[in-house]
Order: C-alpha cells, then sequence, then structure tokens
C-alpha cells in the first residue's frame, strides 16, 4: 500500500543509527483496519543494538558539552519540522496504529508539545549553592546528564511516548536509543528523518527496531546505558527493572493503569458522561490512562448509565482515515480476544449488557463501545486493566466505599470523579492511590504536568519541570582551602 504522503521521503522503513538509516528489511508492518501491508522493516540482534548503544556513548560527550541554547535551538527546529509535517506523520500514525486521524493529529500536536516544552527547559537546568559545614569552604551542586539513555515505548501512542523521553533527555545533554513497539515503527523513524532533518548531530538520537527480548537485554546491561526508560505492560516493567539491577541502572516505568471513574450524586450528569466518554473511548480504550472501572452514586445511577448509553451509541466506529470516524480497530487480534475474555467473566458473573459487546460487522479487530452494568469487584474487568472499548458500571452508595473500593487494585496511574462538593473534592483527591486525578475533567494529559504513577503502575514522572529528572545526576562538590 501506498500513502498519499506530501513528502514520501518520510517514510522510513530503515533503522536510524549514528545519523544513518540502516538495516535490511524483515518484519512486516500491517494497517490494522485493512490488514494491509504498509512495509517491511529492519529486525536488528543483539549486536546491531550493542553498536548503537556505543554509537550513543560515543556521541554523549560532546553532546553534553554543547552550550544549553544550542541543543535547546536543535530541538526547536526538531518541533518546527514535527508541526510543519503534522499531516503526514498523522497519516502515517493512523495506518499503522488504527486511530481517528483527527486522534493521531492531536497525538502529533502532543508529541510535538514535548519537544517543545523541553527546547525551552534545556536553557533552566541549575545547579545550586548550599551552606557549608566549613568556614573556608563551599557547597556546590552541579546536575549532569546521566548519559546514554534507553526507551522502549509502546504502540498505543507511537509518536507522543517517544518525545516524553526522547525530548526532556536530549535537552539535558544525554544520548538515546528508542526501542518502538513492532506494531508502530513507522512513526517513530519519519520522526528520526524530522530530527536528522533539524541538525541533530550523529549518535544523539538513535531509533532501532527488532526482537524485544535481545535488544531489551543489551538495554539493560551495556554499562554506557544509566537510564531504561520503558512504557509498557506492567509484567514487562518488572522484567526490565530485575534485569536492570545487574548494573544499577535508574528504571524510569510508565505503567498499567487500572483507572476508576467515580460519579457522585451531587455532580453535573453531562459534564460526567462527557468525560466518560473522553476518558473511556479515547484511542478505543487503549491507553493507560483509560477509565477503566466507572462507579457511580446509587441515586444518580439509571440516569447516568442512560445518558451514557445514548452518547455511546453516536460513536462511530470504522477506519481511521475516513471522515466522522470517533473509534479505529484494536491492535492486534490479542486484544480483542482479553476484550472478549474480560465481558464474558463479567456477564457469567452476573453483569447485565446494555450495548455491543460483539466484534463489530466490519469484522477484523473492530469491536462495538460496549456497556456492561451491574459489575462487581468479583469480575475481572474490576482487578485488570480492558485496553479496549468496555464501559463497566458499578453502583455504590458512600464515598468512604467507593474510595476504598477504587484503592483495591496494584495500580495507581489515574483516577477521576466528578463532584461539585468542594469538601469531597479535596477528601477524595486526597484519598485516592494515584499519581494523577482528574476532577470534573475526563482528559489530564498534557505536556505541563507530570504524568506518572504509584504503587506497580510506575515510579517516574514525565512532562513539566520534573520530566529532566530522570537524566539529571547530582554531583556534589566541595571547594575547601578558601580562607587561607
Ligand atoms: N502503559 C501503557 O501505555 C501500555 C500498557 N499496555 C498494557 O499491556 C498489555 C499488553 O500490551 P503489549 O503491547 O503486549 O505490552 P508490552 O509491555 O509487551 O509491550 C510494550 C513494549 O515493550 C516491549 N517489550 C516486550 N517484551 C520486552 C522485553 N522482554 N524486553 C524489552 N522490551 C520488551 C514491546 O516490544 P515487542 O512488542 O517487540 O515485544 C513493546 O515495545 C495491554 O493490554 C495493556 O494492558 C500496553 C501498551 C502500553
Ligand atoms: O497509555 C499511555 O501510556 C499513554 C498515555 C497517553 C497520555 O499521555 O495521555
Amino acid at each position: 500500500m501506498t500513502l498519499a504522503l506530501r513528502d514520501p521521503s518520510l517514510l522510513r522503513t530503515q533503522c536510524y543509527v549514528d545519523g544513518a538509516f540502516v538495516g535490511e528489511p524483515a518484519d512486516v508492518v500491517r494497517n490494522p483496519a485493512t490488514g494491509e501491508e504498509l512495509a517491511l522493516f529492519p529486525a536488528l540482534d543483539g549486536a546491531a543494538a550493542k553498536a548503537t548503544v556505543d554509537a550513543a556513548a560515543r556521541a554523549f560527550k560532546p553532546w553534553s558539552r554543547r552550550l544549553a541554547k544550542e541543543r535547546s535551538a536543535i530541538l526547536r527546529n526538531w518541533f518546527d519540522l514535527l508541526i510543519a509535517n503534522r499531516e503526514d506523520l498523522a497519516l502515517i500514525l493512523t495506518s499503522e496504529q488504527g486511530k481517528p486521524l483527527a486522534e493521531a493529529l492531536g497525538e502529533i500536536d502532543y508529541a510535538a508539545s514535548y519537544v517543545e516544552f523541553y527546547a525551552e527547559e534545556a536553557k533552566r537546568i541549575a545547579g545550586e549553592t548550599l551552606p557549608s559545614h566549613r568556614a573556608d569552604g563551599r557547597i556546590m551542586v552541579l546536575r549532569q546528564p546521566t548519559g546514554v539513555v534507553a526507551a522502549i515505548t509502546p504502540w498505543n501512542f507511537p509518536a507522543a511516548m517517544i518525545t516524553r523521553k526522547v525530548a526532556p533527555a536530549i535537552a539535558v545533554g544525554c544520548t538515546v536509543v528508542v526501542k518502538p513497539a513492532p506494531e508502530t515503527p513507522l512513526t517513530s523513524l519519519a520522526m528520526a528523518e524530522l530530527a536528522q532533518r533539524a541538525g541533530m548531530p550523529a549518535g544523539v538520537l538513535n531509533v532501532i527496531t527488532g526482537p524485544a527480548a535481545p535488544i531489551g537485554e543489551v538495554f539493560t546491561s551495556h554499562p554506557a546505558i544509566r537510564v531504561v526508560g520503558f512504557t509498557g505492560s506492567t509484567a514487562v516493567g518488572k522484567l526490565l527493572m530485575r534485569q536492570a539491577a545487574g548494573t544499577v541502572k535508574k528504571v524510569a516505568l510508565e505503567l498499567g493503569g487500572n483507572a476508576p471513574f467515580i460519579v457522585f450524586d451531587d455532580a453535573d450528569l453531562d459534564a460526567a458522561v462527557e468525560g466518560a466518554i473522553a476518558a473511556k473511548f479515547r484511542n478505543m480504550g487503549q491507553t493507560c490512562v483509560c477509565a477503566n472501572r466507572i462507579y457511580v452514586q446509587r441515586g444518580v445511577a439509571e440516569a447516568f448509565v442512560e445518558k451514557l448509553a445514548a452518547a455511546m451509541g453516536k460513536l462511530k466506529v470504522g477506519n481511521g482515515l475516513e471522515a466522522g470516524i470517533t473509534q479505529g480497530p484494536l491492535i492486534t487480534g490479542r486484544a480483542v480476544e482479553k476484550v472478549e475474555a474480560h465481558i464474558a467473566d463479567a456477564l457469567a458473573k452476573g453483569a447485565q449488557l446494555r450495548l455491543g459487546g460483539r466484534r463489530h460487522a466490519l469484522g477484523g479487530t473492530f469491536f462495538e463501545p460496549t456497556l456492561l452494568t451491574g459489575v462487581t469487584q468479583a469480575m475481572t474487568v474490576a482487578r485488570e486493566e480492558t485496553f479496549g472499548p468496555v464501559a463497566p458500571v458499578f453502583v455504590f452508595d458512600t464515598e468512604e466505599e467507593v474510595v476504598a473500593m477504587a484503592n483495591d487494585t496494584e495500580f495507581g496511574l489515574a483516577g477521576y470523579f466528578f463532584s461539585r462538593d468542594i469538601g469531597r473534592i479535596f477528601r477524595v483527591a486526597e484519598d485516592l492511590e494515584y499519581g494523577m486525578v482528574g476532577i470534573n475533567s475526563g482528559l489530564i494529559s498534557t505536556e505541563l504536568a507530570p504524568f506518572g504513577g504509584v504503587k506497580e503502575s510506575g515510579n517516574s514522572r514525565e512532562g513539566s519541570h520534573h520530566g529532566v529528572e530522570e537524566f539529571l545526576e547530582k554531583k556534589y562538590l566541595f571547594v575547601g582551602g578558601l580562607n587561607q
């Protein structure tokens, strides 16, 4: 299949290593909406991954010694090119990932916003002086780039999950090797092409594709790598953490969620429904911050469910490249099977099906937006991330009860609630064991805020001024002998 790109040279199908596009065609990337083959891309082995890390290690010293203002200018050029090419990038993204084109354009803008933010932040990395314990001495703290960073990213946000790791790392003087998900390599390679055009020196940003296990092994054992950044499943995050222990690397994890979405009886129900649609059905429910459990207070439960069903009835499933589509395909057949298993488990344990529940008539991996009621904590949907278009509604009576249910999970990424009671807003916000809480909003993502989780959902923050911390070491200098 050929994509109607304004700039066909953005369709890169080789890895980007040390400033050159390399590698032989091996694996297929397909359009999940049509099953069509889009391109072949390389499968680099562990030795090639090691050589790429070596190149990034060679590039580290010169890059870290460049003036912050120079690094900033190159990132700004990259941002400008990402925006100038947003239509082409979005077309590539929708073609390999499936999300509707309007959402893909939104993701490119979102991805670019991290590059813009950290281009600015590059110039604001300040150290400090501290009161000294000796009259003849001074204490200074330098903040220096950690070294080479490895980034392993998922298919659900093929652009934004890369820039929010790569941009802060490069801004402070680190160099980076990225392994994108095999479902979505083309967006990352197009972004690498634009980084090269932006003037990023060879070795500063590298993108390699290939089997995860040997590449992950190199990333977690190579002595030059100081930080491993990962967004993906909790199981793989734990594996990487174990592997990285051998060389005591920093491991910055952004893992799975099980987001509660709570509607109190004092909420604005229309706003809550709008928020639920945004939080549940963005990217077909394939987002780690997607609402996974919808808790509604008994007095408003039926009214909320009716309004939610009406809003879900307006969602339009289809090929994301067609006008008016709001729900693309799921990423793989495996993802469809997980959604089906969660629905079957809920129905077997007494839930009622209000809407959907089946594969969509379009076939492939398209799935009907599904509404379940009568859901309980005993069902799989209460415990595991569905990562699909299933809205399970639980009913609760009291604030204490719902906070306990919301926190009854090993995950702690995002939570949401709708209420107009100011006392409740602060009580519940403080009691929810989550890294991020959306209050009267179903959308919380922005480059301006620290994104990340607690418990088994992760251990780092991406975005805002906090997002550089993973990539900086503090070095303490003591200067003595000053009063002699
Ligand atoms: N937090 C989030 O945003 C995401 C959460 N998930 C959750 O995970 C579930 C499964 O999705 P899935 O795509 O399989 O997630 P994975 O965690 O398996 O994949 C995410 C990334 O990790 C890589 N990876 C897998 N195994 C290893 C390894 N041994 N060493 C290094 N890298 C590795 C993958 O590469 P490869 O595909 O080549 O194995 C991919 O690039 C979803 O249903 C969802 O619940 C998934 C994606 C994103
Ligand atoms: O699912 C994810 O990990 C990506 C989160 C997208 C966002 O930043 O909102």
